[in-house]
């Protein structure tokens, strides 16, 4: 299967909006797996504004509370089963976005990481750039690291912060594959404004 899995550092940090970026510019095709907080706007429906073309995989699951996905389908009396998370087919790359960080639970002993590891794909872990980045950022690392999920690199997402860039390569032995700088809004000129990556769709 060609293409990456974004996971992030926490909730909020902007795995949709690097997902988006990914695929306007890698013509891949976008799944949202788990998807809480339905009552909200959905990424799917994010990436579909960002990236009018790219063809939308609906999520396999989706819960009305915007909470971890353990607890809003708990809440739903439903149970995520790592097995029913089976990837859409398709001839494209495909950017798959996580829900939250790496440990985040799925069920009473799935956590999001061993769906990374039952996807293969490797992972983009979007971090922010300011104070604090660098701790999260190198356990996330380590979590994948001890599951041996391949890691394709870090994006720096906020305001250009060197001295957090060179300590997240250094300690965390990782590539900074790119730096989206804070946009006045989210929007799909924007978005398409932004320099392309310049590292290949893995696959
Ligand atoms: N570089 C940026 N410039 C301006 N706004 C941003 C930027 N990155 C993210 N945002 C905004 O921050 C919020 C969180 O971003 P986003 O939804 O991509 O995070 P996420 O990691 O996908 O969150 P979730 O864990 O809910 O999936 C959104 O409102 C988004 O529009
Ligand atoms: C609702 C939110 N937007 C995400 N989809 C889910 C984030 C789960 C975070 C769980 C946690 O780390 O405490
Ligand atoms: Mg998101």
């Amino acid at each position: 299967m060609k293409g990456v899995f974004v996971t992030g550092t926490d909730t909020d940090v902007g795995k949709t909006l690097v997902s988006a970026w990914l695929v306007r510019n890698w013509a891949a095709d976008y799944w949202k797996p788990i998807q809480t907080g339905l009552s909200e706007s959905s990424d799917s429906m994010t990436v579909a504004r960002l990236a009018p073309a790219a063809r939308i995989h609906p999520p396999a699951v989706g819960l009305q509370a915007p909470l971890s996905p353990h607890e809003a389908a708990r809440r739903e009396r439903v149970r995520i089963d790592l097995s029913a998370l089976a990837p859409p087919v398709t001839a494209n790359a495909l950017v798959v976005e996580g829900a939250g960080g790496a440990m985040v639970p799925i069920n009473e002993t799935a956590l999001m990481v061993d769906l990374m590891e039952r996807l293969r794909l490797p992972v983009v872990v979007v971090a922010r750039s300011g104070l604090g980045t660098i701790n999260h950022t190198l356990m996330t690392l380590e979590v994948l690291r001890r599951r041996h999920v391949p890691i394709l690199g870090v994006v720096m997402n906020g305001q250009k912060n060197p001295a957090n860039r060179q300590a997240i390569e250094h300690y965390g032995a990782v590539t900074v594959l790119a730096e989206i700088q804070p946009l006045p809004a989210v929007t799909e000129t924007l978005v398409a404004s932004l320099p392309p990556p310049d590292f290949p769709c893995p696959g």
